[in-house]
């Protein structure tokens, strides 16, 4: 199955869910579309007004989906909270809402600790932090979630798998290890740009990296990758892929990956 293409929903939804939306933004139009594109009993989602033409366009797309006055209006109509603001907004977005006790609350801030998120909920006992990547939107998302809990397994396991996380602490490293994306397609964007450097045409360039990389899907899709495995699979004794790896580790590439990563976990964990 092409990966932009919608995997079918698997059926776990509670009867009778509604979802709140706090922040129309990227992530949050993601975690719509995967919930009710060419889904028959799609549930009830209410979305906060801020951002109304994206707000318009979603709710007019799809039936299940309207647009509340306030963010209050939202809460007050929901059952299952999903907070898709940014890390700044949040403390303030949340601090002016009434919650009650049986809200269940599904944060996708990053950075903001659930022992924060809890106080600005309060008095919402069932309360999860979660990382969702942008293929929620076609069910094809591994989410992870902490603490696992039922209302944040269910809407991720809609929306794909939901990874379960033991701790904060390696939560955070995860929240870390998903800011490595853009260096990823920035890594792609220097290759491309040598290869446009030595004549290959800019327009063919970039489709003939993306080609080069899409084409190594399968091997990331299988659920025991193992990327030690993989490397050794590409690389020829004595080729050229092992010449480039050597070269990179030489030149500290590792340890810089590392570093980064480090620095980035002190970030998240304040
Ligand atoms: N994008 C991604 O891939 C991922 C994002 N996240 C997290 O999800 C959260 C949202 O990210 P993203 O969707 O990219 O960000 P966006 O900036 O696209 O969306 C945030 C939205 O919140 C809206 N907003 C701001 N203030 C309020 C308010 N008072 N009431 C209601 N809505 C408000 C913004 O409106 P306006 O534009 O008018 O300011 C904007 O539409 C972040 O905390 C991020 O850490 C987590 C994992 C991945």
């Amino acid at each position: 199955m092409a990966a932009s293409e919608p995997r079918p929903r698997v059926d776990r939804l509670e009867p009778m869910t509604t979802y709140g939306i706090l922040g129309v933004g990227s992530i949050a139009s993601a975690i719509v579309t995967g919930l009710c594109d060419g889904v028959s009993d799609a549930p009830e989602i209410v979305l906060s007004p801020r951002n109304a033409d994206r707000a318009a366009a979603l709710a007019s797309t799809f039936p299940s989906v309207r647009t509340a006055t306030t963010n209050q209006a939202v809460v007050d109509a929901s059952d299952v909270v999903l907070v898709c603001v940014l890390p700044e907004q949040a403390p303030e977005v949340l601090r002016g809402l009434a919650f009650r006790a049986d809200h269940r609350v599904v944060s996708a801030v990053a950075g903001l600790p659930l022992g924060d998120l809890a106080a600005l909920v309060a008095p919402a006992q069932e309360i999860a932090r979660s990382i969702p990547l942008m293929a929620v939107a076609t069910r094809g998302g591994t989410t992870p979630v902490f603490p696992a809990t039922p209302s944040a397994t269910t809407l991720y396991d809609l929306l794909g798998t939901s990874l379960h996380v033991d701790t904060e602490a390696t939560f955070d490293a995860i929240v870390g290890a998903s800011a490595t994306v853009a260096a990823y397609f920035d890594y792609l964007g220097t290759i491309t740009a040598w290869l446009a450097d030595r004549g290959l045409a800019p327009g063919d360039a970039g489709p003939y990296v993306a080609a080069t990389f899409a084409s190594l899907t399968d091997e990331l899709s299988r659920p025991e990758v193992d990327f030690g495995a993989l490397a050794q699979a590409h690389t020829t004794p004595g080729g050229l892929n092992e010449q480039f790896a050597r070269d990179l580790r030489q030149a500290g590439i590792t340890d810089a990956v590392r570093r980064g990563l480090d620095r980035i976990h002190a970030r998240v964990r304040g």
